[in-house]
């Protein structure tokens, strides 16, 4: 099959990888100069899919219509990358990677022909250079779209990225939108001290900002009357209880969470982002917390802040010290919770 995938990062250039390693003709468009460093090298993979290297065609954009393709941008990028290659992919089968709510709607609205599907996935990929990507936990992704059932088409992608890494089908796709954005709750506070995910977990006052943040999560999606979908263990029902919980039993949640993640130090996507000089999707993250707070007409002042340090951070190109984020937590406790 003919695999197209739009950007090569962690994972645009995991997935291209084990894609080719399935036996598919892939294609990848990257900006230079990633786009010479992988014509001249191909993609190389280390950690938990094993080592692999692939030879794949490099584009600036698609050049012609693939059989499916893979949106592998970061949510802010998304638009325009398919904006790039809408006339060619309007019509052909496409799936956004993506954290955050609006992905596949996103590409919907870009590609009214096509069939647009998501995929999370709860896999952590370092980015070490161009072409050069580092899983650091292998775990499972999830396909899906809209509400309801997995449907026929669902399934039939469901099973040919199933050949290549382990994947399935998701009900109510929104709804695991949604638990993945409680998941991602452990992005902000590495971005925002360059801490790994599991030195944040390990770290008490750290971890009781984090928890605190997944628990306004949650609470802020039964307010726009979610279920949460099933991921990980998690479910609606889960949830539901982790929201109410006192936070120093909520704990158990990232506790869990960095438990599955095992040893390997994950930065964290937004983190990489830093690190590598980009903005970062926070505001699709943390940041789509706090709008869906304000349409339920509510507030949510610990990712509203957690979203506002990110930002600091991005401008300032200074971490914060532990100290430095439970002294500004603590300012918050006193004005305004
Ligand atoms: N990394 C991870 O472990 C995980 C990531 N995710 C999610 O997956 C998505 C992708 O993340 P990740 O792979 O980490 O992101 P990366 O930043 O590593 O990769 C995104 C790539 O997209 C490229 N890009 C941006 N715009 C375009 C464009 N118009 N055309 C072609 N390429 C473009 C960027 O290129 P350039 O470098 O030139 O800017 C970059 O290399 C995000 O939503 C993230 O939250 C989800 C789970 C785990
Ligand atoms: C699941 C997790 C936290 C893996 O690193 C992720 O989604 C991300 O880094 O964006």
């Amino acid at each position: 099959m003919r695999i197209a995938v739009i950007g090569a990062g962690a994972l645009g250039g995991l997935f291209a990888t084990l894609f080719a390693r399935a036996g598919h003709d892939l294609t990848i468009t990257a900006r230079e100069v990633a786009r010479s460093l992988i014509r001249e090298n191909g993609i190389r993979l280390t950690g938990g899919y094993g080592d692999a290297q692939c030879r794949v065609l490099v584009r600036e954009i698609l050049t012609e219509t693939p059989d499916l393709t893979l949106i592998c941008t970061k949510a802010q990028d998304a638009a325009a990358a398919i904006a790039e290659n809408a006339e060619l992919l309007d019509g052909s089968p496409v799936i956004v990677v993506q954290n955050g709510l609006d992905g596949v709607r996103i590409a919907q609205d870009l590609l009214p022909n096509s069939e647009c599907f998501g995929l999370l996935t709860l896999i952590a990929a370092h980015y070490i250079g161009p072409g050069r990507v580092r899983v650091t936990t292998a775990a499972s992704s999830y396909l899906g779209r809209g509400n309801g059932k997995a449907d026929a088409a669902t399934q039939h992608w469901q099973a040919v990225l199933d050949e290549a890494f382990p994947t399935f089908a998701a009900e109510d796709f929104v709804g695991a939108q949604w638990t993945k954005l409680v998941v991602n709750m452990l992005n902000a506070l590495p971005a925002i001290t360059g801490l790994s995910v599991q030195a944040i977990i390990a770290d008490a006052p750290l971890r009781r900002i984090l928890t605190e943040s997944m628990q306004e999560t949650v609470q802020v999606g039964m307010a726009r009357h979610v279920t949460f979908g099933s991921l990980q263990g998690m479910s609606d029902r889960s949830l539901r209880v982790f929201a109410r919980l006192p936070v120093a039993l909520g704990q158990t949640l990232p506790l869990r969470m960095g438990a599955k993640m095992g040893p390997v130090a994950n930065l964290g996507s937004t983190l990489q982002s830093i690190k590598r000089a980009h903005l970062t999707e926070i505001d699709h993250l943390n940041g789509a917390v706090v709008r869906q707070a304000e349409l339920a007409g509510r507030r949510a002042p610990v990712n509203a802040l957690l979203t506002a340090l990110v930002h600091e951070v991005e401008i300032s190109r200074e971490f914060l010290k532990p100290a430095q984020v439970m002294a500004r937590f603590d300012q918050l406790t006193a004005t305004s919770r």
